[in-house]
């Protein structure tokens, strides 16, 4: 059944925590979408890391190519190099993008572009706040689905989500510029497409943009709310759930009216460790599904899951 949810539920972390993993059911299980408000990451570290974006994007391009986005998925990706929904869009996204990959024992994966190796000790923070931010939310996953003391409960799934462990988890600053409606033919400017990770919280500012598909005919748009941060459930987690868990398709389509203005947002793609296996959760809820192999027969770990997806959809170019 194609979820009917029509509009995505705002949930208040700081309310009970019994009431809060409900309404996360609710959603998780519906639209695989919710807002969450009274998060504690604090707003002027939202803003802080909106405004490097800005300035970093603002670089000329040739300092920005310096720092090109290799199959490890870390650095700059140019305007157009990445296609989101292949079989429908006739260009790349319009949109150009900086991945950090975490920050493991306090090291850039990579060495930074100047303006955020000047501020790396910011961004790394940021990217941990985010990470902290996203295990409260796990936490409410795992209580909502109940899963027994004996298996990790509560930590289940944070057990399996270290920072400094390998993982594909990326913190990426977007921008997508205004205008360019005369060489780019669509108005979509990120195809539609759904997370690869576990899940991904999205900070979004000014613009609004985003769409999510609430039924199988109809997208319906994700407004601004100030405060919030936007949390969708990606692929491995509704592939972990057995398929309660929806991965819901979502895009970014620029409105006439905003047009004339650049677009920027960040999300926070949260990843399980590589080395995680993808069997299913511990839970009564979860129903019993296939599990996914990879080419040797092992069950396909998170790692092995994200290369797949991975390769479908960057155009690499050798810096
Ligand atoms: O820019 C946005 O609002 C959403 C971006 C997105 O969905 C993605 O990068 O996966
Ligand atoms: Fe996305």
């Amino acid at each position: 059944m194609a979820p009917t949810t029509r509009t995505i539920p705002v949930i208040d972390f700081s309310q009970d925590k019994s009431v809060v993993a409900d309404r996360v059911l609710e959603a998780c299980s519906t639209i695989g979408f919710f807002y969450m408000i009274n998060h504690n990451l604090p707003q002027e570290q939202i803003d802080r890391a909106f405004a490097l974006s800005k300035e970093y994007f603002d670089l000329p391009s040739e300092e920005k190519r310096k720092h090109l986005i290799q199959e490890h998925n870390h650095g700059y990706s140019e305007l157009y190099s990445e296609t989101l929904d292949p079989e429908h869009q006739r260009q790349g996204d319009h949109k150009e993008g900086f991945n950090f990959r975490n920050f493991v024992n306090g090291k850039p994966f990579a060495p930074l572009p100047k303006l955020f190796a000047d501020n790396e000790e910011f961004i790394q923070s940021f990217s941990r706040a985010c990470h902290a931010t996203a295990m409260t939310v796990l936490e409410a996953f795992a209580r909502a689905l109940a899963i027994p003391e004996s298996e990790g409960g509560i930590e289940w799934f944070t057990n399996r989500h270290h920072y400094d462990e390998p993982s594909g988890e990326i913190l990426r600053f977007l921008k997508y510029p205004h205008g360019g409606e005369a060489g780019y033919q669509d108005t979509v400017r990120a195809g539609a497409h759904s997370d690869y990770g576990s899940i991904t919280l999205l900070f979004q500012k000014d613009v609004p943009g985003l769409e999510v598909q609430a039924n199988r005919e109809e997208w319906i748009s994700a407004p601004l709310i100030d405060g919030s941060i936007l949390v969708n459930v990606g692929d491995q987690m509704q592939e972990w759930s057995g398929g309660l868990f929806k991965s819901t398709l979502h895009r970014v389509t620029f409105l006439p009216e905003h047009n004339h203005v650049d677009r920027y947002s960040m999300p926070f793609f949260v990843h399980p460790e590589d080395a995680t296996p993808l069997v299913p959760i511990p839970s009564a809820l979860v129903p019993s599904c296939d599990i996914q192999k990879d080419d040797d027969g092992n069950v396909l770990t998170a790692g092995g899951h994200l290369l797949r997806r991975l390769q479908a959809t960057y155009s690499y170019e050798k810096a």
